[in-house]
Formats: structure tokens, sequence, C-alpha cells
């Protein structure tokens, strides 16, 4: 059979794609911009129905209609790999259930078993001529999905921008089971504000960057706003390795900061593992060939990182105590976030010969009833998540300063967080550190 016979043998509804889903099954979503659209709707008109079905997903940009549609998970119950903006309140409240991961080791998790999956579900772009769908501009770790899956649905639509890849960012007709096709708009991720405090605490880091380094940075209002530092400052011919292509990375590109020139892995390629933002970045990734995504666990790989002689990682983070442990995924109890590929930078960074990776934080979180909460606490006693192991701590940045921890002993780390907190609680950490005897006698009391 031809291609498009075989196209066509295959297209169905999505209310027929959705009869493939039985009782009991694992339905992996995939990621941001690859999550399907119609067919979880058509899925979620199944509630009551179907039992026991689990659905995963990583990094939602839209509440799945399963959520909707079956509040009680009466069929359907819902998981995050990385819970989002849009999963919080649900993962909170118990309809949702956070997963955590190492997103490095994400695609093993699927092909090793750990993370059973029975159907994928996904978006990708429409059939070439030689059978294959693309999802090049979102490979993430798909391809550790697809690998495990008994059935595979595509929702094809044309909407999704066109990349090119390095590899794990296709599938081929004769591994697709159906084929739905959509035309929604494409899922778009929240661009946050720069505040005044990302501007005071991004211009810490400018000093620390130098022509022809590397950068990966994360999500939040922070690298928003030292992307826009950079693209005002004579910094040249910057590279780009990063998990996340955002509108942050855009802006650099279009101050003309970034040419990945110097780069000394994949020259002249802007890499990245996973990619949403607003449409001017879905139009700036199409048919790019100065951008090439590929599979997170080769981006988030400490042996591609390492290649990158002056690689330099920034990531947002919460809390941290004076211990030098950090807490990006939750406030206590209250779940916020998910660990995602924080520890690989920090490793990759470290072991990239001029490398370095920066956690960055305003020093203090105000919350509803207007009470400022110190973020640098004397220890995390409420439930606070530990993402970054203290051994593995690197830089903490806040408003006030840098406190370098790698190598340094407990009294230096108490030291350097106790400067860098806000003015206001630093006489009560110091208590604090006194009494936990992490604070030397000749210090300041
Ligand atoms: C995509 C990538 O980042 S790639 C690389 C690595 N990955 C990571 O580092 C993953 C972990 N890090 C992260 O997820 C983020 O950097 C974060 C969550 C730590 C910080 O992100 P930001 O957007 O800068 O955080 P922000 O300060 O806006 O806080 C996020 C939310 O938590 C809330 N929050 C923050 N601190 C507290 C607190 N102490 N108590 C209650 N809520 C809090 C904020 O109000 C905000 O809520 P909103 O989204 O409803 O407005
Ligand atoms: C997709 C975002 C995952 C991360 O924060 O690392």
């Amino acid at each position: 059979m031809d291609y498009q016979s075989e196209y066509m043998s295959k297209r169905c509804t999505p209310q027929q794609a959705v009869q493939l889903i039985r009782d009991g099954d694992w339905v992996d979503y995939t990621q941001g911009i690859t999550f399907p659209q119609l067919l979880d709707e058509a899925l979620a008109e199944r509630t009551g129905e179907l039992a026991d079905v689990k659905i995963r997903c990583m990094f939602c940009l839209k509440r799945p209609q399963i959520l909707e549609k079956d509040p009680h998970s009466v069929s359907f119950t819902y998981h995050t790999w990385h819970s989002s903006q849009i999963d919080r309140r649900d993962v909170n409240e118990g309809r949702a259930y956070f997963a955590p991961i190492q997103y490095s080791h994400l695609a093993e998790y699927y092909r090793r078993g750990m993370a059973p999956v029975d159907v994928v579900m996904m978006t990708v772009s429409p059939m070439d001529r030689h059978g294959n769908f693309s999802f090049a501009c979102n490979p993430s770790a798909t391809q550790g999905a697809l690998d495990a899956a008994d059935r595979i649905i595509v929702e094809v639509n044309p909407n999704l921008p066109e990349a090119y890849g390095l590899g794990g960012d296709f599938i081929h007709i004769s591994d697709i089971d159906a084929i739905v096709e959509s035309d929604v708009p494409v899922l778009m991720a929240p661009n946050p504000p720069v505040q005044e405090i990302d501007k005071k605490i991004a211009a810490w880091l400018l000093p620390y960057l130098k022509d022809g380094m590397t950068l990966q940075i994360g999500v939040g209002g922070i690298p928003n706003a030292l992307g826009m530092l950079i693209a005002d400052s004579d910094l040249k011919d910057l590279g780009m390795h990063t998990e996340y292509l955002s509108d942050g990375c855009l802006k650099l590109y279009e101050a003309g900061k970034i040419t990945n020139r110097r780069k000394e892995l994949l020259p002249g390629k802007g890499v990245y593992g996973t990619c949403a933002g607003s449409t001017e970045l879905y139009d700036f990734v199409d048919h790019n060939r100065a951008l090439l995504s590929a599979p997170i666990e080769y981006v988030n790989h400490v042996d591609q990182i390492r290649q990158l002689n002056q690689f330099v990682s920034i990531n947002g983070c919460l809390a941290v105590d004076l211990y030098g442990q950090v807490c990006s995924e939750s406030a206590g109890l209250w779940h916020i976030s998910g660990s995602g590929g924080q520890v690989d930078f920090i490793s990759g960074a470290f072991w990239s010969p001029h490398g370095q990776a920066f956690l960055t934080m305003p020093s203090t979180y105000t919350d509803r009833q207007g009470i400022v909460h110190s973020r640098i606490q004397p220890f995390f006693s409420h439930g606070d998540i530990v993402t970054t192991v203290r051994a593995i701590a690197p830089c903490i940045v806040t408003e006030y300063g840098i406190a370098e921890l790698e190598g340094r002993t407990t009294w230096q780390r108490a030291e350097a967080l106790i400067a860098i907190a806000h003015p206001d609680f630093r006489e009560s950490l110091i208590r604090a550190a006194e009494a936990q005897h992490i604070w030397r006698a000749s210090h300041k009391r």
C-alpha cells in the first residue's frame, strides 16, 4: 500500500480513534505544544464508560478535558511530570498527581518499563512524501514513550511549526494506529512580565557572562530580564544549548547576540529540546535551519554539555536553606513546579571546563496576607521539596548578590547565603545559624 492509501485507511474521527483506549490503560499526552487537543476532548466524552485510565502529560499548556469532564476521577486519573501553572491547583487539591523526574532520564523511564505506557496520543505535523510525521519542534522525551507504547494515535495539525531535528523527532505511518486531522491553534506558553526585581537579580549575572559562551536559560521573569540585559550589552557571539526554547531566547536572537559561531558542539546551530511560547516564537522556529532540536536525553546530558567550553546555566528556584539545600518545586507542601532539568544542567555546567550554574530567586516572598517571608530559611521544616541537594548546589543569586556554594563548608555557606538575604532577615538568620552550630565564633554576632 502506498503512503497516501495507508493514510486514508488510518484516518478517522477523534471519537473513533479514542475507541482504541481500554480500561486500565496508561495514556501519554506527551508535552506542551504536542498535547493532543481534539483527542483529549473525545476521550473526555468517554467519562463514565471507561475505568481506571491513567493519563500523563508534561508541562501542560491547557487544562485537559478529561479533568474538566471527569473532576472526580470516575474514569480518568491525571498525572503530570512537570506541574505547570495550569496543573498546580489540581495537584494541590488532589485531582491530579505529580510524578518527580530527572528530565534527562525520562525517556528511559518509559523504555525500561518504570513508567508504563500503553497508548501515546500526540500532535504532529502533516505527513511528508516518505510517510513521516514530524514533531521536531518539541522532541522532549517523546521517543521513549513511542518506543514503549502499544498503540499510537496522532493528531495531524498543519499549524505546528516545522522544525529540524537531530533525532527522536518523527514517527512513520507504519507505526501509527489511527490518524485524526485537526486545525486548532497551537497552544501557547505565557511569557512572564519582567519585574524591577528581576532586572536587579539579572544585573548580578551580567559580569559572569563572556563573549562566545553558550547559554541555557530556564523559565520565569528573571531569565527574561537577563535576555533583555544581554540584548542591551556588548556581549557577542553567544551560543544556545538549552532545554527550553522560549521567548526569552528569541529576544537574544532578535538582538543579534546568538550566532552559535563559537560553540564547540554543533557550531552554527542553536540547540533545544522543547519549545513553547508565543506565535512569534513558533514563526521563528518554523523551517529555521539555524535551529536544531534534539531529545532531552541528548540536550540535558552531561556528555554533551561538557563539550561546551563556557557553558552557563541560569534557572529559577523558590527557597534555599542555610545548608544550601535548594527547593524549586514547592512552598512547604503547596506544590508549585517540577524538578525538570535543573539538576541535569547543574551537573553539566560543572563539567564544562569554564562552566557555571546559577539558581536565581528574589530574597523574599509576600503572601496573600501581605506578610513578607525570607526565601533564605534556617532549615526546611514545612515539607519544602529539595530539588538540588546541597552537595551540588551552585551559585545562588538574589537581588542582593551571589552566594557561591560549591566546595564551601557549612559556615561559609551560611555566611554567603545570609549576605544575600533581605537585610530585614539577616539578624534572625545569624541567630539561627548560631543555634544550628554553623556560624563561626569570629563572625558577626
Ligand atoms: C524550563 C526550564 O526552566 S528549564 C531548566 C530547569 N528547570 C528548572 O529549574 C525547574 C524548576 N524551576 C522552576 O520551575 C521555576 O524556575 C520556578 C517555579 C522555581 C520559578 O519560576 P518563576 O516563574 O520565576 O516563579 P514565580 O516567582 O513566578 O513563582 C511561581 C509561582 O509560585 C508562587 N510562589 C512562589 N513562591 C511561593 C511561596 N513561598 N508560597 C506560595 N507561592 C509561591 C508564585 O506566586 C507563582 O504563582 P503564579 O504562577 O500563580 O503567579
Ligand atoms: C519543560 C520544563 C521542564 C523544566 O523546567 O526543566
